[in-house]
């Protein structure tokens, strides 16, 4: 799964995961939005639930925008592809630990991997990060729900499950 970044730069450079990922080879920076390949963008504005059946339609691509969540507005996701939500998963990272939606920009894309069924690269994605195993332990039985739904809409119903236990 061939991971690629927008990079927007106005968040904290020490604390950046999309930075950490580039530095260990693991993913691709871009500075300027015509340079990022089409594919699955994830996109917390997107009206569709990613699903299993998006890894066709994405060409094995994922692509996500590192920016601050202030600056995560709708209108800053314009590159080309397939955008889609992530269903709710809960982050590990210590800035927004047990808070679901809010995920790193590493976060989103090893979840994107679990659920197009790639775990190991999920896996590889996490390992510089030491809060990384951590949000493959807290969302395992999600992810895998998710991984073996055939489509969005079976995504979003699984999803009702957590978001009930929330309330
Ligand atoms: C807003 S940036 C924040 C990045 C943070 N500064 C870091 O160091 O990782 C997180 C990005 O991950 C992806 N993302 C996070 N949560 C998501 C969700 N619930 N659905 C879809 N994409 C999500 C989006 O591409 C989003 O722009």
């Amino acid at each position: 799964m061939e991971c690629h970044v927008y990079y927007e730069g106005d968040d904290d450079p020490d604390k950046c995961t999309a930075r950490r990922l580039e530095k260990f080879d693991k993913a691709t920076l871009y500075r300027s939005m015509g340079q990022v390949p089409y594919g699955v963008v994830l996109n917390p504005h997107a009206e569709q639930a990613l699903s299993p059946a998006d890894l066709e339609e994405g060409l094995g691509t994922l692509v996500a925008l590192d920016c601050s969540w202030e600056s995560a507005e709708a209108a800053s996701f314009e590159m080309r592809g397939v955008h889609r939500a992530l269903p709710f998963l809960v982050a590990a990272n210590p800035i927004n630990y047990g808070r679901p939606f809010r995920l790193t920009t590493v976060e989103a894309l090893a979840g994107a991997c679990c659920i197009f069924d790639e775990w190991e690269r999920a896996e590889d994605l996490l390992e510089p990060f030491r809060w990384g195993e951590t949000f493959l332990t807290l969302n395992e039985e999600p992810l895998r729900r998710y991984s073996e739904c055939t489509d969005s809409s079976d995504v979003v119903a699984v999803q009702e499950d957590y978001l009930a236990d929330e309330e």
